[in-house]
């Protein structure tokens, strides 16, 4: 069996990325946001106090036959930029892409932070990391993929994001079709609850690749790539205009300057990303400085392969082998 599933950019920013989920039965369709880095399924509910939940869609578990309360379970989540939710806990029958988990632990939110609220385009997350990082108490749930992943033809899913058009995440198969080169793999660490992987060199503006290694994770729920200062700066010493702007957090530039592309290796392959991917937007509408979609990861402590990297490739995250593929699109 396998599943296919359409994904959307949220805004003109590629955001994030919206993947419509079913949960329930008859269905309840909400818009969820796919983490590699996280392990949790939670959803604006009807228990979500309803001055936060107004503007998102919600999942009513009275509303469901099917929905069944794992009673005495909670959950509280906390991401890397500071947004925050918790909650209780349901089972019931989760689609994506047409294959349906039928007990899967839907996390209902009693709890959202304001980033939340104020982040009406989606309802909730559906975490694709490894178990391990589940956060429900007092017995830790498992993800809709792991649950899907036995009954799949591959346990594996990839996924294929785009800059401001469909892109999808397919469970269970690959589509070469999706991709220009050859897919690259390399071993995948999942002992932190994400994809770990190790890149193993990396050139600026098509240059031959260096040997410096970068660990970090593939992060489908991180808008940017956030890398150490010294590429950042490698990077940004071509950039004529570009410069840290405190208020924005990051490093911006004119517009309508031509930005070098950035390449790293994996598994064998190169993945380069276009000048045009790493242009965000502008800081501000209609402004003329815009933002980079490459920063640093020094205050973060971790490297991350966020959507301006993954939007460069078709990505495999094949749980059964432990390992990330990597093919430029
Ligand atoms: C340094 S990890 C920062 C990252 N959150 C972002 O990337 C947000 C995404 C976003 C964009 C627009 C509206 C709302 C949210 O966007 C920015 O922070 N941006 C984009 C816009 C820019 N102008 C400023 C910088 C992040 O916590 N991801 C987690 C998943 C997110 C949580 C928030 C909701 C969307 C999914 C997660 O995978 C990060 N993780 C990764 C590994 C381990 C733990 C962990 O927790």
């Amino acid at each position: 069996q396998t599943g296919s599933a359409n994904t959307n950019p949220s805004d003109s920013a590629d955001d994030e990325y919206i993947t419509s989920v079913s949960i329930g039965t008859p269905a309840q369709v909400l818009p969820l946001d796919f983490d590699t880095g996280s392990s949790d399924l939670w959803v604006f509910s009807s228990e979500t106090p309803k001055s936060s939940a107004s503007g998102h869609v919600t999942y009513s578990p009275s509303k469901s036959s099917t929905a069944k309360k794992l009673s005495g379970s909670t959950w509280s989540i906390e991401y890397g930029d500071k947004s925050s939710s918790s909650g209780d806990v349901y089972t019931d029958v989760v689609t994506i892409g047409g294959f349906s988990v039928k007990t899967q632990a839907v996390e209902s939110a009693t709890k959202v932070s304001t980033q939340f609220v104020q982040d009406t385009v989606i309802s909730g997350l559906v975490g694709l990391g490894f178990d391990i990082g589940n956060q429900v108490s007092p017995r830790p749930q498992k993800t809709w993929f792991s649950n899907a992943a036995s009954s799949l033809a591959e346990p594996l899913f990839t996924a294929d994001l785009r800059h401001q058009e469909t892109g999808s995440y397919n469970f269970g198969f690959i589509d070469t079709s999706l991709a220009k080169g050859t897919i690259g793999y390399t071993p995948a660490d999942g002992s932190e609850g994400y994809w770990g992987f190790t890149a193993t060199g990396y050139s600026v503006g098509g240059a031959k690749l260096n040997r410096n290694s970068i660990t970090g994770i593939a992060d489908t729920g991180t808008t940017l790539l956030l890398l150490p200062d010294n590429i950042v700066d490698a990077y940004y010493n071509n950039v004529e205009s570009a410069q840290y702007d405190d208020s924005q957090e990051g490093v911006v530039f004119d517009c309508d300057e031509d930005l070098p592309s950035f390449s790293f290796g994996v598994g064998g392959q190169t993945i380069t990303i276009s000048g045009d991917l790493l242009n965000l937007t502008p800081i501000e509408e209609g402004s003329s400085t815009c933002f980079g979609g490459l920063q640093s990861s020094s205050d973060i402590g971790i490297n991350i392969f966020g959507d301006v990297a993954l939007k460069a490739a078709l990505v495999v995250f094949d749980l059964g082998n432990e390992r990330l593929g990597w093919a430029q699109k």
